[in-house]
């Protein structure tokens, strides 16, 4: 058994980034920017006025007199001298000559003429040329892009970037017991779950996830489907994980060339962890139990490819809570437990803490970290924890 931390490490040393390709702005969602993008102007690319009013330039006069407008595309082409005003709209050039823009509110107008009625304020209301960003700015990589980024995009007018290729995720659940939802299951049989998961996680991190045909107990099935993934960048096995008589993961993967890294990792829920490679994938072996799987789909498979998509080597970020109830000891695997953050940044972990219990899953927000051979907690004390 090694610590959850080796065997991340281990993880990260079987994954090299994926290639890359360039990508149109409107399909760069939550891709990973591999390369930096420049701006290719200023923005804004004059100095424009922050508020509907009056472009004046400054002058100690009550009364202004009106000679154009300029609205947001439409600029002034004139010049302002004192006592003068330009009418101005938000987004507007800010007319040559101006230097403060008055809010409409603070003026009363009479024709051609405004006159004060609060005395001046003391923001300008111009926004200088390049305050957003200047031309040859950067955006710099690697980085997820969220929907700010693209619009940052955008407004740098580039119309593509260059990303990571996503990477294929190919899950395949294994056992006997497993029909897939919607099915007759026997009354010995149960539905396959954790797939759906998996794939739902995978895919938020930005990947392609497909689920392969369950695996029956058999080498033959198993190795049949296994064939099926060749294509993976990473292979994602369900069960058959463990010590019993049909937990074929391990040796049928081996028998097919895989190399592997470690098996069995210092955590509760997801002991019998596996990783290697097999051909050109990253093979993780989860256990069954739907817990298991998922909590190990949060401490693995998510950074995997994060590290895949070129964002670098690094365990999930946690966060820190108070403990809202005292913890017992714990033994020598790192506990992952199902919890609930409450008001005032507490934290409280379901009593309840059975790897097989979704139910339990569903109605957590945290996975609370209860260190490998930590002692006692009492209520009130700092403790660290994974959000869901
Ligand atoms: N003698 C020992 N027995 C077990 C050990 C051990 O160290 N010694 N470890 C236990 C732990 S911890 C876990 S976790 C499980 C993991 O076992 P496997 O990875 O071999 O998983 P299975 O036996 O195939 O399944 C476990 C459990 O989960 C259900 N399952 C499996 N796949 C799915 C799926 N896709 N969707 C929903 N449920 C699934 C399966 O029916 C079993 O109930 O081993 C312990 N045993
Ligand atoms: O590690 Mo198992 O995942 O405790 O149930």
């Amino acid at each position: 058994m090694i610590a959850v931390e080796e065997a991340l490490t281990h993880v990260f040393t079987l994954i090299s980034p994926l290639p890359t390709e360039e990508v149109e702005l409107p399909h760069l969602a939550g891709r990973v920017l591999r390369a930096p993008v420049a701006a290719q102007r200023d923005q804004p690319p004059f100095p424009a006025s922050a508020m509907d009013g009056y472009a004046v330039a400054s002058h100690d006069a009550e009364s202004y007199r009106v000679i154009g407008e300029a609205a947001a595309g439409h600029a002034f082409a004139g010049h302002v001298t004192p006592g003068e005003a330009v009418r101005i709209f938000t987004g507007a050039p800010i007319p040559q000559g101006a230097d403060r823009v008055i809010i409409q509110e603070d003026v009363s107008r009479d024709g051609d003429r405004i006159t004060l009625t609060q005395p001046l304020e003391t923001p300008l209301h111009i926004r200088a040329q390049g305050t957003d960003f200047k031309a040859g700015d950067q955006i710099s990589a690697p980085r997820r892009l969220r929907p700010a980024e693209l619009a940052l995009l955008a407004a740098m007018n580039c119309p593509r970037a260059t990303v990571s290729r996503r990477p294929n995720v190919a899950i395949i659940a294994t056992g006997d017991e497993l029909v897939m939802p919607g099915e007759e299951p026997r009354a010995d049989q149960i539905i396959a779950s954790n797939a759906f998961a998996l794939k739902a996680m995978a895919e938020a991190e930005g990947a392609r996830a497909r689920i392969l045909p369950i695996a029956s107990d058999t080498v033959a099935s198993l190795r049949a489907v296994l064939e099926l993934a060749a294509d993976a960048d990473l292979i994602v096995t369900i069960g058959g994980a463990s010590v019993g008589d049909h937990d074929l993961v391990g040796p049928v993967a081996q028998d097919m060339g895989a190399s592997r890294a470690f098996y069995k990792v210092a955590m509760r829920p997801g002991k019998p962890l596996m990783a290697g490679r097999l051909g050109d994938a990253l093979l993780l072996g989860l256990p069954g139990n739907p817990v298991s799987s998922i909590v190990c789909g949060h401490l693995f498979m998510r950074p995997a490819l994060r590290a895949l998509q070129g964002l670098g080597a690094y365990p999930m970020q946690t966060a820190t809570a108070t403990l809202g109830r005292d913890l017992p000891a714990n033994g020598a695997r790192t506990h992952y437990m199902r919890a609930n953050l409450g008001p005032g940044g507490t934290i409280s972990p379901h009593p309840n803490q059975d790897s097989a219990l979704l139910s339990v899953l569903c109605q957590s927000d945290a996975l609370l970290i209860h260190p490998a051979g930590d002692g006692p907690r009492k209520a009130g004390e700092q403790m660290r924890y994974i959000p869901l």
